[in-house]
């Protein structure tokens, strides 16, 4: 007797401007895995090793050039840690799995965060291990080492999280190099090692409220930026007046997106930024331009600007006006040779979640 289930996993924006590795929003923009296991289908697996058959919707972004063996796929290849974290070397016979991934990749709203959320929870439903969504984060932890997209995909909302204090011996587990955590393409043997378990409850998270008169304006570039590149022009150290500066913003900002009616005058100040957004404009051009020219003066409506997550996308929250402020923002990307497309969202409630259909 076969089952089938579906998995959905929320884009997500972080940072926020001065929330650098702390704030996340999930986003109504969902990845979207859908699987059945079935023995009777196990021929048509047998084109590879881990008793899995992976596609993706034709729409999907990624759909020609994300890998498709299942220790390739970032996908997959986190559901095999967690699974072989539980003493299970694959997955069960039959399994197949179509994904739908609307998430732009390497752009700032969170693909890897969705992609890593969704492995472990797929690890977590065909391995029928019963973890709680505090434990999946752990395991999620393990691989995208920063919380906030992980949190916010998982969570859904408006999130704040730190990681805790971890002992030595902790420390030594979560440091361990990712391509001794993930298992590596082998084309090979199953090594039959048991990878690192990662510590529990390491993530600690709040959800704040969110004015749902708030949308987010995502302009996109037509560019991949990756999350290591754009941590990497990051300084080691920073000055305590830029440190104050952003938690002094980082205090008001949680509460500012609550209150009714959304105050811009306090929100654009809110979200400005001294961490990683200055650093992160020689990688982005027009950035600089873009985040101090196009304010709550200049298109009534407008709330705030910053850079989603990593880059390059630009995230504008708004209560009006949305078409101008993203067309204003589009104009200046193309002064400097950049092409973008631009969405609506909605924010993501509820985070990811799963829904057995027999
Ligand atoms: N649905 C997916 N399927 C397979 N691989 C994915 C998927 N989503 C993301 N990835 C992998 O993650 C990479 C992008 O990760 P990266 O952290 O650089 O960007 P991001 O997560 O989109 O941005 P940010 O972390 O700033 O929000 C892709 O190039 C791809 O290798
Ligand atoms: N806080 C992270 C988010 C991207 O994953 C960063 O800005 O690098």
């Amino acid at each position: 007797m076969g089952r089938s289930f579906k998995l959905s996993v929320p884009a997500s924006s972080a940072n926020i401007g001065p929330g650098y590795d702390v704030l996340g929003i999930g986003l109504a923009l969902f990845l979207t895995l859908e699987v059945s296991i079935d023995p009777k289908n196990a021929a048509l697996s047998n084109d590879d090793r881990n008793n899995c058959k992976l596609s993706y919707t034709p729409e999907s972004d990624g759909y020609a050039t994300v890998p498709l063996a299942s220790d390739e796929n970032l996908i997959t290849r986190t559901a095999l840690y967690v699974l072989r974290c539980s003493g299970i070397r694959s997955f069960p016979s039959g399994t197949q799995i179509l994904v739908h991934n609307p998430i732009p990749l390497g752009r700032g709203l969170g693909s890897s965060g969705a992609a890593v959320v969704a492995g472990v929870m797929l690890a977590n439903e065909v391995g029928q291990l019963h973890f709680s969504k505090q434990r999946m984060l752990d395991y999620c932890l393990m691989i995208e080492r920063h919380p906030d997209n992980i949190t916010a995909a998982m969570m859904g909302g408006f999130v704040g999280s730190f990681l805790r204090d971890l002992t030595p011996q902790e420390v030594e587990r979560r440091e361990i190099p990712l391509a001794e955590v993930l298992p590596e393409p082998s084309g090979g043997e199953d090594t039959g090692l048991v990878p690192p378990l990662p510590p529990t409850d390491i993530g600690r998270h709040v959800k704040y409220n969110w004015n749902d008169k708030i949308k987010c304006i995502a302009i996109i570039p037509d560019f991949e930026l990756s999350t290591s590149d754009s941590r990497g022009v990051l300084p080691q150290a920073y000055t305590t007046k830029d440190l104050v500066f952003n938690l002094q913003r980082l205090a008001v900002l949680t509460t500012a997106l609550t209150l009714d009616p959304p105050n811009a005058d306090l929100i654009y100040p809110a979200m400005q930024d001294r961490v990683h957004q200055p650093y992160r404009k020689t990688l982005i051009p027009g950035l600089t331009d873009i985040l101090s020219s196009v304010t709550p003066q200049t298109h009534p409506g407008l709330l705030g600007i910053c850079l989603s997550g990593a880059g390059p996308t630009i995230l504008a929250l708004a209560t009006d006006n949305f078409e101008d402020i993203a067309q204003e923002i589009i104009n200046r990307f193309s002064k400097k040779d950049v092409t973008c497309t631009w969405r609506l969202l909605a924010l993501a409630h509820d985070g990811a979640q799963v829904s057995h259909s027999s």
